[in-house]
């Protein structure tokens, strides 16, 4: 479906193994890396102070202000721009894209996906709807990614671009003279790309955060009791204080664990015939990765369905069990944004537990309203809406927060 809407020849995650797949990847793995996505940080941490502000201003919409934390920090990471108001061009297309992609429902639902000659078939054809919506919806797809590209390309002439994935990228192609159409092209596609494959997965781990935070409020309460022993109430964490808070680590890795953002992962396909287990699996088949269930795995997480932070302490405070790497992938494919997302899950976990309570909402007698930890799954998975009061912990941590504007 994803190929109808032109995604078949040029971001990295549909790039079956060749030359494309090498260079694209290694410009990915570049300035991804963990050292090099430390050149975020100032950026992921100016987005959640803003995060906390919008917060503190309108805690009901807090989905929305999670998206624009996780859109403008890609953009920002993608394209260099900063992206200050709610209504900036760069939010409006990473908005269009969410709703394109949702439009065209769950990775493997539509029937194109699992017999692909329907592609073949004319749009007026029943049931070809797929086609029809391609059809409609390429041009504006086309648009979108093209813009960011040529937005930089102009500020780079009138040397006000910003160091970004694009611009660093651009200026090591003229610098090894090897620019051309196709590594513009390349480079056009693999920016869009970030927003594509990094906005709506952080917004859900973020999403499905709070959930997490909001059904376990002993966890909430000594992952707080962490943050103040360790930095005090009389400032926000920032990353350096990363290393001194076990607990907030392990909160983070059990939300991704409890419930992986992208629980099928991305379909793989075998490159030769070959034998798993006594089953035989020829070449060109494909196969679909059950994040979730290795996530909730007996064999490798005692008690899998519940959520307990300590597993992953070491012995004997915790079950010395090991952080859920699988839900960022396998082998070759990893995802290589992955220290970026998780610096960004890191920094608004934090931000929020050190300046806000995340409490249930009452129903009309005074009593709690615990929402089921149900979730939505598309490309990835989000919690069903649900509803919770965020207020600040105290008088100096909403100081805290609106200074942290400054
Ligand atoms: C919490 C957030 C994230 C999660 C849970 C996540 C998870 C994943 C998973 C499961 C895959 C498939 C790996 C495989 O095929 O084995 C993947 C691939 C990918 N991810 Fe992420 N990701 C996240 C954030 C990001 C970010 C922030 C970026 C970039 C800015 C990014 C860029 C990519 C790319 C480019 C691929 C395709 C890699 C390839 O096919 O070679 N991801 N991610």
């Amino acid at each position: 479906m994803l190929e109808l809407l032109g995604w078949a020849s040029g971001p990295l995650v549909f790039l079956g193994y060749g030359r494309a797949f090498h260079d694209t990847r290694k410009i990915f793995q570049k300035q991804l890396s963990r050292q090099t996505s430390a050149i975020f940080q100032d950026n992921q941490s100016r987005q959640a102070a803003i995060l906390a502000q919008n917060l503190l201003e309108t805690p009901d919409k807090f989905e929305d202000h999670i998206q624009r934390f996780a859109s403008a920090v890609v953009m920002e990471i993608a394209y260099g721009h900063h992206v200050s108001s709610p209504d900036d061009p760069y939010l409006r297309i990473a908005d269009k894209i969410n709703e394109l992609v949702a439009g065209i429902g769950a990775q493997g639902s539509n029937l194109v996906d699992l017999f692909p000659f329907l592609i073949k078939l004319p749009a007026w054809f029943p049931g070809a709807w797929y086609i029809r919506y391609a059809n409609k919806h390429l041009p504006t797809f086309l648009r979108i990614q093209r813009y960011g590209f040529d937005e930089v390309r102009k500020e780079m002439e009138r040397g006000t671009a910003k160091p970004s994935f694009l611009s660093l990228n651009l200026e090591e192609l003229a610098r090894e003279g090897r620019e051309s159409e196709e590594e513009f092209r390349r480079l056009e596609v693999s920016s869009f790309h970030l927003y594509g494959a990094g906005g709506e997965t952080t917004k859900s781990t973020l999403h499905t955060m709070i959930l997490a935070l909001l059904l376990n409020p002993q966890a909430q309460k000594k992952a707080q009791g962490e943050i103040d022993k360790v930095i005090g109430v009389h400032r926000l964490p920032d990353f350096t204080d990363r290393e001194a808070l076990p607990y907030v680590e392990c909160l983070m890795y059990e939300t991704m664990r409890w419930h992986p953002a992208v629980p099928l992962g991305i379909p793989h396909r075998v490159m030769e015939d070959d034998m798993y287990e006594g089953m035989f699996i020829p070449k060109g088949s494909t196969i679909v990765p059950n994040i979730r269930s290795m996530t909730l795995d007996e064999s490798v997480h005692k008690n899998p369905e519940t959520f307990f932070p300590e597993r992953y302490l070491p012995q004997p405070a915790g079950l010395g069990e090991g952080y859920p790497h699988s839900v960022f992938g396998f082998g070759r494919r990893l995802c290589p944004g992955r220290h970026l997302a998780v610096a960004s899950v890191w920094i608004v976990l934090v931000t929020l537990l050190s300046a806000f309570d995340i409490r249930p909402v009452k129903d009309a007698n005074g009593d709690d309203i615990i929402p089921p930890a149900e979730f939505h799954t598309a490309l990835s998975s989000h919690p069903v809406p649900f509803k919770c009061a965020i207020t600040p912990r105290s008088e100096l941590a909403r100081n805290l927060v609106l200074r942290s504007k400054e």
